[in-house]
């Protein structure tokens, strides 16, 4: 039986606005994701055992149960009980390239890896919106990560309606390695200082969501026109991040000095990432930024937006 190597990319989050409560203790959302040429490497290949294995190159990555990636084959597993006794389990040789515990949707994105390349070995045959539902029982990301590309994302940002493809723009992302943002207590900190501004009501949320539908960051996609995207970039979860990880705003004060179109906390963060033109303004942001930072401990990468979303490596 053959093995199958994916190539699973990070989000970012161009526009991230936080509307309300929802009943099953999750938040209301109205997002643009983006996926972006920064992936994480997924081989799932049989095994020939009872149990699946993880492997990973990253110290700050678990390889047990807890892995998203382990929770993503269980799934299957769970749900498709003759495909895995016809096939067995296998082995995920996760090659990290994707910063951990980012805002960056590592995690999430080999998630969606395991259950693209288990669909494949098992012979499933399990269309993207139906492996798109069950990776939402794994992470409000996880349908997104399957897709990729660029797309408009409510509910709990698992809602997806895809948008123009913007690859000709690029990203300096930049993030320190020992810092990592939770993200429920970015959500828990933000609905204890914002939780006053929500709306409950259907029509309410609808008519939030249908803002931004109609707004000007997807008016600016539309046109692929970076200027606007970037004078529209927003993510409510800045105001509780950024005043916690002085680090975080002061990485974010320096892309402003560079040439850039604009700049942004990704998700619940860490990371930042500023969005440029050419690969060679990226380039050039990337080393000026290192030149004014010099603490080893931030770490910075370049790459285009991407239209990919879980793919099979050339
Ligand atoms: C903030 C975002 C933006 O894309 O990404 P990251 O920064 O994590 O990458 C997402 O909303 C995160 O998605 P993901 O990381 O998949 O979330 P999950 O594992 O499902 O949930 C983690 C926790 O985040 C909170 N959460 C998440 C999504 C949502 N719509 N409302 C929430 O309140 C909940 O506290 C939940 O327990
Ligand atoms: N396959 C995985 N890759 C990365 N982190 C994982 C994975 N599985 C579980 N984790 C755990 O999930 C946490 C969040 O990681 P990650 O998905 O990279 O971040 P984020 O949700 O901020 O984008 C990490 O602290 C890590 O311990």
């Amino acid at each position: 039986m053959r093995a199958y190597t994916l190539l699973a990319p990070a989000k970012i989050n161009l526009y991230l606005e936080i509307i309300g409560d929802r009943p099953d203790g999750y938040h209301e959302l109205a997002m643009v994701m983006q996926s972006i040429g920064l992936c994480d490497r997924v081989k799932v290949r049989p095994n020939g055992i009872e149990d699946f294995q993880i492997h990973c190159n990253h110290p700050q990555v678990p390889c047990d149960r807890t892995n998203l990636a382990y929770r993503a084959a269980e799934l299957l597993k769970n749900e498709f009980p003759d495909s895995f006794a016809q096939y067995g389990a296998a082995e995920i040789e996760i090659d990290k390239q994707i910063p951990v515990a980012a805002g960056l949707a590592g995690g999430s994105s080999n998630a969606a890896a395991v259950l693209v390349g288990l669909n494949l070995l098992w012979q499933i045959g399990l269309t993207q919106p139906e492996l798109q539902e069950l990776g939402a029982r794994l992470g409000a990301d996880v349908p997104f990560c399957i897709s990729g590309g660029t797309a408009l994302a409510t509910g709990r940002g698992d809602r997806l309606e895809p948008l123009p493809d913007l690859d000709d723009l690029w990203v300096v992302v930049g993030k320190y390695r020992t810092l990592a943002v939770s993200t429920p207590w970015a959500y828990k900190t933000y609905r204890q200082e914002f939780g006053d501004t929500y709306v409950s009501q259907p029509q309410d949320l609808a008519r939030r969501q249908q803002r931004v539908h109609a707004g000007p960051m997807v008016a600016a996609i539309s046109h692929r026109d970076g200027e606007a995207i970037a004078r529209e970039l927003y993510n409510d979860l800045e105001k509780v991040v950024l005043p916690a990880y002085p680090h975080v705003a002061e990485l974010r004060e320096t892309f402003t000095k560079f040439e850039i179109l604009g700049t942004m906390m990704s998700g619940s963060g860490p990371s930042v990432f500023a969005l440029t033109s050419t690969p060679e303004t990226a380039e050039q942001v990337r080393a000026g930024v290192r030149r004014t930072i010099t603490d080893p401990d931030l770490e910075l990468w370049v790459a285009p937006l991407s239209s990919h979303g879980i793919h099979i490596a050339p």
